[in-house]
C-alpha cells in the first residue's frame, strides 16, 4: 500500500469477485495480497464454491459481502438471513422490492442467530433499491414504475430505514440524496462504478471511484474494471489513488 489514507480507503473498495469457481478467484486474490480490501462474493461463485469459500476469505483476515440479494416471503428470508448470519459475513442484502417485512424479517434472522451464539458479530442488513444497470426507460416502461429512478432509489431505501436495515445498495448518483433522506450513518454501497474512460459494459448509471467518494459512497463496488484488467493489482490502486484523492 501506497500510505495510511490509501489503506484505510481500501476497506471501502469492494472487489466482485464474479468467478466461475473459487481457483479463479484465488488467482485474482493473490495478485491483490497486502491490500485490505473488502471482497464481495456473489451469486456466480457462492452457488459454486459455496460457504466453504467464504469461510477461506474470513481466514484470510477478508472483510465479506454476500451478495445474494435475496427476495421470497418473510419467512424464507429470515431463515436465509439465520443461515448467513451463522456464517459470518461482515455484510449481506435482500431486495428493497420485498417490502418492509420481508426486509424486517431479515433482521429478526439475524438476530435469532445472535442470540443463540454469542460469538457471531452482526452483518450490516443492506437492500438493494434498483439494479445500477436499470435506467428509467426499463423501471418506467418494462418495470411498470413511474417517476425518476432517484425518487424511486430514496422511496425505496427510506423503507429500509424504517425496516431496520443499515443501509442500501444503489448507484454513486443517488448516494447524496440518500444520505440526505436517511442520515448520514445510514450506509450507501454502490456498485456502477468505472474509472474514467472505461467501458460502461451493462451498466447504466455509473460514477469514477473518486466522483462516488466525494458524492457521499460508503463503499464502492468494482468487478470488471479490476477483474478484466490487463494488471489487476495496478487497476486497483489506481482506483484507490482517485478515491484517496477525493477524500483529502
Ligand atoms: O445494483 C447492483 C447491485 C449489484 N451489483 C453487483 O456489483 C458488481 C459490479 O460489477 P462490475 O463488473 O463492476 O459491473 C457485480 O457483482 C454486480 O452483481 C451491481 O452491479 N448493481
Amino acid at each position: 500500500m501506497t500510505s495510511t489514507l490509501t489503506s484505510e480507503m481500501a476497506q471501502r473498495l469492494m472487489i466482485a469477485l464474479d468467478y466461475p469457481d473459487a481457483e479463479s478467484a484465488r488467482t485474482l486474490i493473490r495478485k491483490l495480497e497486502g491490500i485490505p480490501c473488502y471482497m464481495k462474493v456473489g451469486m456466480q461463485l457462492y452457488y459454486q464454491a459455496g460457504p466453504q469459500f467464504v469461510r477461506e476469505l474470513k481466514s484470510l483476515g477478508y472483510s465479506v459481502f454476500l451478495d445474494l440479494k435475496m427476495h421470497d416471503i418473510p419467512n424464507t428470508v429470515k431463515g436465509g438471513a439465520n443461515s448467513i448470519a451463522k456464517l459470518g459475513v461482515d455484510m449481506f442484502n435482500v431486495h428493497a422490492a420485498g417490502g418492509s417485512k420481508m426486509m424486517a424479517a431479515a433482521v429478526e434472522g439475524v438476530e435469532e442467530a445472535l442470540a443463540a451464539d454469542s460469538s457471531l458479530s452482526r452483518p450490516l442488513v443492506i437492500a438493494v433499491t434498483q439494479l445500477t444497470s436499470t435506467d428509467s426507460v426499463t423501471m418506467n416502461e418494462e418495470i411498470g414504475i413511474p417517476g425518476s429512478v432517484e425518487d424511486t432509489v430514496i422511496r425505496y431505501a427510506k423503507l429500509a430505514a424504517g425496516a431496520g436495515l443499515d443501509g442500501v445498495v444503489a448507484s454513486p448518483l443517488e448516494a447524496e440524496g440518500i444520505k440526505r433522506a436517511c442520515g448520514s450513518s445510514f450506509r450507501t454501497v454502490t456498485p456502477g462504478i468505472r474509472p474514467a474512460g472505461s467501458a460502461a459494459n451493462d451498466q447504466s448509471r455509473t460514477k469514477t471511484p473518486g466522483e462516488a467518494i466525494s458524492g457521499g459512497s460508503d463503499y464502492i463496488v468494482v468487478g470488471r474494471p479490476i477483474t478484466a484488467a490487463a494488471d489487476p493489482r495496478e487497476a486497483a490502486l489506481q482506483i484507490l489513488e482517485d478515491m484517496s484523492r477525493q477524500q483529502q
